[in-house]
C-alpha cells in the first residue's frame, strides 16, 4: 500500500547553491575511437531552483548527471558551485540514483544507512543518529529506522536514499531517474514528496528523467538536451508555482502546451 507523505524541515538543509555548467564536454575513448557524448553544454541553476533535464534515451542524461556530481571528470569545460570549479564529488552535493536496491547497505538498519556517511564529518554517534532520525522523519519514515532494506518496499528504500542524501547537508540534490524502478502509485507519492522537500527545504534540485510529464510536474524549469554530441536545445519555465496537484497541474493547458513543444523538439 502506498502512503502520502508531507515533508517536514530537515536539519541538514539551509539554502541552495548556484550550480553553473560552462562549455561542458564529455567523451569516452581516445584517438580515432573518441566518442563525444556531450559537448558545449551550458546551464545555470540558481539557488533553490528545481530543474528537470529530459532527452531521448541514450543521449547522455546519466553522463551529464555524473559529470555534475563529480563522479565523472569532464573532458572539456567545467562545473562550478557558487563560482568555484568543482570537478570531483562535493560535500554539499547529494546524489540519488535510480537503483535503490544497490544504494543501501543490506547489513545495516535504515537508521545506520542514513547515519553512515556522516562518519566522515567527525560527528559523535549520538549526533549522527539524531540527524539520521530527523531526516527519516522528513521523508515520512519516522520510527522506521530499525528496518533493514529487505523489510521495505521499493518506494520506502528510495525514501531512505533521499533521506541519506539530505542528511549529509546537501545543498544541491542530483537525482537520476529516481522513480523509474517503483510502481505507478508509489511514483506519484514520491514525486509529491520531492515537491514538498523542495518547497520546504529550499534545496537546489536537478533531476534527470526520460518522462516529460514527470519533468513538467516537478520542475520550475525543464531543460531539453538532444543531438549528438548532446547540448541544451530548449528550456521551458513551467510557471506552476510551488503548489502542485497530480490532477490539477497535469490538466493545466500550459502543461499540454509545454509537453507538445518538448515532444516536437525531440522528434524534429
Ligand atoms: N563508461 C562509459 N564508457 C563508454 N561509453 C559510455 C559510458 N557510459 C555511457 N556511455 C555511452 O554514453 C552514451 C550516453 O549514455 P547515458 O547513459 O549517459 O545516456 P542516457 O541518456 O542516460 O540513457 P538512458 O535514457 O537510456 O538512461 C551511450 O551511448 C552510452 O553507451
Amino acid at each position: 500500500m502506498s502512503e502520502t507523505v508531507t515533508a517536514t524541515a530537515s536539519p541538514g538543509i539551509s539554502t541552495g547553491r548556484t550550480l553553473s555548467v560552462r562549455g561542458l564536454g564529455k567523451s569516452y575513448g581516445t584517438g580515432s575511437a573518441e566518442n563525444w557524448i556531450i559537448r558545449q553544454l551550458d546551464l545555470e541553476v540558481p539557488p533553490g531552483e528545481f530543474v528537470a533535464i529530459v532527452g531521448p534515451s541514450g543521449v547522455g542524461k546519466t553522463t551529464l548527471l555524473r559529470s555534475l556530481s563529480g563522479l565523472v571528470p569532464p573532458s572539456e569545460g567545467g562545473v562550478f558551485i557558487d563560482g568555484v570549479e568543482c570537478n570531483e564529488p562535493h560535500p554539499e552535493v547529494g546524489v540519488v540514483f535510480q537503483d535503490y536496491s544497490r544504494s543501501l547497505l543490506p547489513w545495516m538498519t535504515t537508521l545506520d544507512n542514513v547515519a553512515f556517511p556522516l562518519q566522515g564529518k567527525g560527528m559523535k554517534k549520538a549526533e549522527r543518529l539524531s540527524i539520521a532520525e530527523k531526516n527519516l522523519a522528513a521523508v515520512g519514515l519516522g520510527g522506521k529506522g530499525h528496518l533493514y532494506a529487505w523489510e521495505m518496499s521499493g518506494g520506502m528504500q528510495q525514501r531512505v536514499a533521499i533521506a541519506r542524501a539530505l542528511a549529509y547537508e546537501s545543498k544541491i540534490l542530483l537525482m537520476d531517474e529516481p522513480f523509474a524502478s517503483v510502481d505507478a502509485q508509489t511514483r506519484l507519492d514520491l514525486e509529491d514528496l520531492v515537491v514538498d522537500l523542495h518547497v520546504n527545504l529550499g534545496v537546489t534540485i536537478i533531476l534527470v528523467t526520460h518522462d516529460i510529464d514527470e519533468a513538467l510536474y516537478l520542475a520550475d524549469r525543464v531543460v531539453v538536451i538532444a543531438e549528438k554530441p548532446a547540448h541544451v536545445v530548449d528550456q521551458i519555465v513551467t510557471g506552476f508555482g510551488s503548489h502542485r496537484d497530480q490532477v490539477e497541474t497535469r490538466s493545466d493547458p500550459r502543461f499540454a502546451e509545454a509537453r507538445g513543444r518538448i515532444l516536437t523538439r525531440l522528434r524534429s
